[in-house]
């Protein structure tokens, strides 16, 4: 017989779909009060702690989602990725980001050919200019350092390199390291962002990124033309070749676009768009801030999760096991949400990147209605994503969580704070404080508050169902020793792999987008249909009576902009 095309035929699927049954009659009250379950719930790899106890499996879950993974192929699937077969099958393309940080005697092979030497020309390359910028060797258009960067790019051209740069931001060593310089992202066309990027800067010691994977971007290409010309403004068009450098693979359109080719970063179209934050994507601006140094640390930390990945078994493999307990949550519970909780500030960026997916990573990723043979899931994937650092969270949309939808949670807890604060007479440091709450949160999820509880607390009866709290809300412990480069490493790896483990389990193809490519042709008739009626009076035709209303609004409310303005920058 031949072998089933969707995971839901399986025996291992349906097994698991009959064990729910059983699992939805057990309180995660009764699961956590059994000692060796939880111990065997714990894995540590490299200081990092993962603790699963508090979800909604027993070892027997665990046993099922295993033989899952066996026949989804799990194993085959990884190894198929680290061995650069082209997983990404509708773009015929490999997944190979787990080569932008492999060590450099290491081999990794894209279509025959060993690209780790390629990754590290282009490391070396960064490593040099990021130097020659940051000890004023090369110098602007009329000679002045240039100690503030302006990163352009949208998507994963953004996402990676801003969470890792806010994380970054409060480390000693980072600071030490980024002293007197700034990075800023300028992402959104809107131009509130380009003034907001640009205010308290000059042009003669800012150096412009323009980071595109395809160098055709509506939203990035239109800023790196905002930017061209506040610089060519300033100090003439041929400081353009001081002040602007890029990072795409598309060096021709580089070119084209002004920027001196030995002046662009390079990476491959084996690195999707979203996996790109180790490539020169988030390598060079991360390095003009904070040297070559502190982001090799970072290289490092996911490169070690990498290893651990392909080679740690089921049982022990951290984002296995994340990867496992996510579908478990999302396709058998029914949960369609997660929510991503750091108790680190630091980590504020962290939610919105693995949105795109997760932050991009995971919700462009996993975003799909169909197998990876074009066949309709007859089940949920994907998961919404969404998160905020403890304790802001608790003050918001945790009352959601605890009495509200069921959401399982992602805690990440750091044992060390880099910033800690100690006051006098208070034993209980600011870290402890917040840390407290990271430990507390979970347990309060799981076990709940029940009524006979609140009677003997003697609270009056007319209160006592508002009071209650049903628990039995799974969610996740993940313990990191510190934050610095290498750990926010290891925690970037870890949320890759889980996305790319859901997937290879859901049998989708985590590594396309397609899906956000009919608003991008949309906007394209949108902006013809403008360009139309600015310059010849065109009416606005071939939209539905919606968009034709707010578009003819549109335009009338801006009749007074000019068909061939002048060039007006913002000035804030
Ligand atoms: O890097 P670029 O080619 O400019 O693309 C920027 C972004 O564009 C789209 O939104 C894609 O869905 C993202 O995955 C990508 O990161």
């Amino acid at each position: 017989m031949a072998s089933p095309t969707l995971i839901s035929d399986t025996e291992a699927w349906k097994d698991l779909k009959a064990h729910v049954e059983e699992i939805k009659k057990t309180h995660l009250r009764d699961l956590m009060s059994d000692a060796d379950r939880c111990k065997s719930m714990m894995v540590e790899f490299d200081e990092v702690l993962l603790d699963y106890s508090r979800q909604r499996v027993t070892l027997k879950t665990m046993d099922k989602l295993f033989k899952l993974a066996e026949a989804a192929h799990l194993k085959e699937k990884i190894e198929r990725m680290y061995s650069g077969e082209h997983i990404n099958s509708t773009e015929n393309r490999p997944v190979l980001h787990v080569a932008l940080r492999a060590s450099r005697d290491y081999v990794m092979l894209s279509d025959g050919k060993n690209v780790v030497p390629e990754v590290w020309k282009v490391l070396d390359k960064i490593q040099e200019f990021s130097e020659r910028v940051r000890n004023g060797s090369w110098v602007g258009a009329t000679g002045k350092a240039l100690k503030d960067v302006v990163a352009i790019g949208i998507g994963g051209s953004f996402l990676g390199p801003l969470f890792v740069h806010t994380a970054l931001q409060t480390d000693p060593e980072a600071i030490n390291s980024a002293r007197g310089r700034q990075l800023r992202f300028l992402a959104n066309v809107d131009p509130i962002d380009v003034a907001r990027n640009i205010t308290g800067l000059n042009p003669e010691t800012t150096l412009v990124v323009v980071v595109s994977k395809t160098f055709t971007t509506a939203e990035t290409m239109l800023n790196a033309r905002t930017l061209r010309e506040w610089i060519s403004a300033a100090l003439g068009p041929s400081a353009v070749a001081k002040h602007m450098v890029a990072v795409s693979t598309n060096l021709t359109l580089v070119e084209k676009f002004g920027i001196d080719p030995n002046n662009a970063f390079a990476f491959w179209d084996w690195v999707g768009g979203r996996y790109s934050v180790c490539s020169a994507v988030g390598v060079l601006p991360l390095s003009l801030q904070y040297g070559f140094s502190v982001v090799k640390e970072f290289l490092m930390g996911a490169s070690y999760i990498d290893q651990h990945f392909f080679t740690a078994p089921y049982e022990e493999n951290i984002p296995v096991l994340l990867g496992l307990l996510s579908v478990w949550n999302v396709s058998f519970l029914g949960h369609p949400a997660r929510a991503i909780l750091p108790y680190s500030q630091a980590l504020e960026k962290f939610a919105p990147h693995i949105q795109q997916a997760s932050i991009q990573v995971s919700m462009e990723s996993n975003g799909k209605g169909v197998s990876i043979d074009g066949v309709p899931l007859p089940f949920e994937a994907g998961e919404i994503d969404f998160g905020e650092p403890g304790t802001n969270g608790q003050h918001s949309f945790y009352q959601l969580i605890h009495q509200g939808r069921v959401i399982p949670c992602d805690f990440i807890g750091i044992v060390r704070s880099q910033q800690p604060v100690y006051l006098k007479g208070e034993v209980v440091s600011n870290h402890d404080e917040l840390m407290s709450n990271f430990f507390a949160q979970p347990d309060a999820l799981a076990y709940g508050k029940t009524p006979e509880q609140l009677h003997k607390e003697n609270v009056p009866p007319h209160l006592i169902p508002h009071k209650t709290f049903s628990g039995n809300r799974p969610s996740l412990s993940l313990l990191l020793p510190s934050l610095n480069a290498y750990n926010i490493g290891q925690l970037l790896a870890i949320y890759e792999h889980r996305i790319a483990v859901e997937g290879f389990i859901w049998g989708i193809n985590s590594f396309d987008q397609w899906g956000v490519e009919l608003g991008k042709s949309l906007a394209t008739q949108v902006r013809k249909q403008l360009n139309a009626s600015r310059t010849k009076g065109e009416p606005v035709e071939g939209f539905n009576f919606s968009t034709t209303t707010l578009l003819t609004r549109y335009l009338k409310a801006t009749a007074d902009i000019p068909s061939d303005p002048p060039t007006l920058l913002p000035r804030i």
